[in-house]
């Protein structure tokens, strides 16, 4: 991992779930050469991010994180908010909680509405199914129901998904809660088949081999680590772009490669003949074309960063998922991470399960989810509720979920899980913004969260949807009691209260370099180039014009594989890069 050379084709920045695929589908061609700069460690820093059940112990707080805190909240209390991105190889799919989904196909038709040809399902479909190799239940996994035309793929990808070894049984039961209780009354189906409305045990990007997590470094990166053509720095913290010195006849700036801060804190310089391709993700790209003078005129300006290319929308649009619920204590024969995390003897005991490829920690925290739409009658009551209703009766509103383990906000004795909502289609947008003129600064993230009293609305009647199942007949031979808000918090003014109280993101931030219209706030073009440069593209979460109705890991896979055969299809042309507008 030492610079042999410092002029390749193509530097990544960002060896994540994104930059990873790129540079290892690139360099497929022995006669290309791509490096990639990662600003964090190498995963195998850290055992647990191989372990599957140890997730929540590699993201915040961690030092494969990047430890990012969102600015106070004012529509939650105020409050300042912990929001993890993977510092390591692999990036965010070294440290998330795995969960293979892909959303309804009509958010991709909306894509390619946008202005973006080739982004609709039909056009998507194929770059989903290449990256994965996918396994089916094991015989004593009988509850998964799944269609095999959903993942079927001649070739195989490298990334691995299967359903872990474990699925946990509160999930068992919730699901079977979703099914009986007459409000959601969600059954079981497909939901990688564009068409998610309904429930499912979810596809993990778990190896079952030896149950490990398959991260974009242990799967895209494991295949092409020997090429010849491909170097990996890691502690390579990409700090501006370089561009070629414009001039009257040539106004175009044109990005020629990158400096980077590396491992002793050196600042050094790759060239890139052909591209830089940014993969530092939704709150890393927009900095680092921010810092290099792309971006809103105030911002460049507050930092004293000369304008290379005002675009207002850079660091703008931000889309996220917001995760919030009740909290139920339950009976002691359902696990939980909390019963480990307070037991050595319980931990070494599922440790040694794991290596024979069973038990807790060889599944995930979340083993479910289900995807439902709010009815139109209820929508008829909520402003801007024309506005949900008018998406495609395909596209799901709110997902339900149930996380194995957690608590009350203030801290009981107890056996707790935390089943919750997740609005799929927010109106409430944030943006992120520089601190400083230097990426070794973290950007202001702003996520806004149910700023929109549509947003809050859907929030109170999504909570009580949670409610119902797990004071259903079906969960009261484990349910205790509701630990969280509690039953006396029944107005919607409780509700409203105790979601304010305990929302968090689910870390599914995009959005911030939108792949739209030039007029339509948008920062790349539909072959993923940055307009106003030349020799510059974006292929990572922050490009999603629209959030999926889906979390966002296998959607930035598919970006990944449609953006390495868009640089691709640039050399088989012989064309330099440009952009199509400007
Ligand atoms: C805790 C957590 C749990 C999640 N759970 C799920 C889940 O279960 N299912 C799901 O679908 N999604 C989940 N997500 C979301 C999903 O993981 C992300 O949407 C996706 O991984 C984003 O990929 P990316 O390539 O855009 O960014 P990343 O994978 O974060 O990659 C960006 C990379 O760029 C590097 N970088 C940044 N700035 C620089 C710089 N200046 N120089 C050099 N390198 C830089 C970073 O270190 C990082 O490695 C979760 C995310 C988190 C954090």
């Amino acid at each position: 991992t030492n610079a042999a050379s410092s002029s390749f084709d193509y530097v990544v920045v960002g060896g994540g779930t994104a930059g990873l695929v790129v540079a290892s589908r690139l360099t497929e061609d022995p006669s290309i050469s791509v490096l990639v700069l990662e600003a964090g460690h190498s995963d195998s820093i850290d055992f647990n991010v191989t372990v599957p059940g140890l997730d929540l112990t590699v993201t915040g707080g961690s030092i494969v994180d990047w430890n990012y805190t969102t600015a106070p909240q004012q529509f939650l209390l105020n409050r300042t908010i912990a929001y993890p991105r993977g510092f390591v190889l692999g990036g965010s799919s070294s440290t998330n909680f795995m969960a293979y989904t892909r959303g309804a196909a009509a958010g991709y038709d909306a894509w390619a509405k946008l202005g973006n040809p080739g982004w609709d399902w039909k056009g998507v479909f194929p770059y989903f199914k290449k990256s994965t190799h996918f396994t089916p239940p094991f015989k004593n996994q009988s509850e998964v129901v799944f269609d095999i035309t959903a993942y079927e793929n001649p070739t195989g990808g490298p990334l691995e998904l299967s359903y872990g070894g474990y699925i946990e049984p509160i999930s068992i039961y919730f699901s079977q809660g979703l099914a009986n209780t007459s409000g959601p009354n969600l059954q079981e189906g497909e939901i990688n088949d564009g068409f998610p409305i309904g429930q499912a045990y979810l596809p993990l990007t778990v190896d079952p081999t030896h149950m490990t997590r398959s991260s974009s470094s242990a799967s895209f990166l494991a295949v092409a680590a020997q090429r010849k053509n491909l170097q990996v720095i890691t502690s390579a913290l990409a700090t501006r772009l370089l561009f070629a010195p414009t001039t009257p006849a040539n106004p175009t700036p044109v990005v020629t490669g990158v400096e980077y801060s590396d491992v002793n804190g050196k600042l050094q310089q790759a060239t890139a003949t052909r591209e830089v391709v940014l993969s530092a993700g939704t709150f890393g790209s927009p900095q680092l074309l921010m810092v290099s003078g792309i971006g809103p005129k105030k911002d460049l300006t507050a930092q004293n960063i000369p304008i290379r290319v005002q675009n207002e929308a850079v660091g703008q649009n931000m889309w996220d998922h917001l995760f919030f619920g009740p909290i139920y204590e339950v009976t002691d024969n359902i696990t939980t991470f909390n019963q480990f995390n307070a037991n050595q003897t319980l931990f070494l005991k599922y440790l040694m399960q794991w290596r024979n490829n069973q038990g807790e920690l060889s599944g995930a925290i979340s083993s479910m989810s289900a995807y439902e739409r709010i009815p139109s009658d209820v929508l008829a009551n909520i402003p801007g509720g024309d506005q949900l209703e008018a998406l495609d009766p395909t596209w799901p509103h709110i997902q339900l979920e149930v996380i194995a383990g957690g608590g009350p906000p203030t801290p009981q004795p107890g056996n707790f899980v935390a089943p919750a909502a997740v609005l799929l289609y927010p109106f409430s947008k944030g943006f992120v913004s520089l601190t400083s003129n230097s990426t070794k600064d973290k950007v202001i993230v702003q996520p806004n969260w149910l700023s929109s009293e549509t947003d809050r609305q859907a929030a109170i009647w999504a909570f009580k949807q949670v409610r119902e199942v797990m004071l259903s007949e079906t969960l009261a031979p484990i349910v205790i009691r509701e630990a969280f808000p509690g039953l006396q918090a029944q107005s919607d003014a409780d509700i409203l209260t105790a979601i304010q109280t305990v929302a968090h993101p689910i870390y599914q931030a995009s959005g911030t370099c939108a792949m739209r219209q030039l007029s339509d706030e948008g920062v790349v073009d539909p072959t993923l180039k940055v307009y106003g440069v030349k020799n510059l593209r974006v292929v990572d979460a922050s490009i999603m014009p629209i959030i999926p109705s889906a979390n966002t890991m296998a959607p930035t896979y598919m970006i990944a594989e449609k953006g390495a055969d868009l640089i691709k299809a640039d050399q088989q042309n012989n064309s330099t890069s440009t952009t199509t507008s400007s």
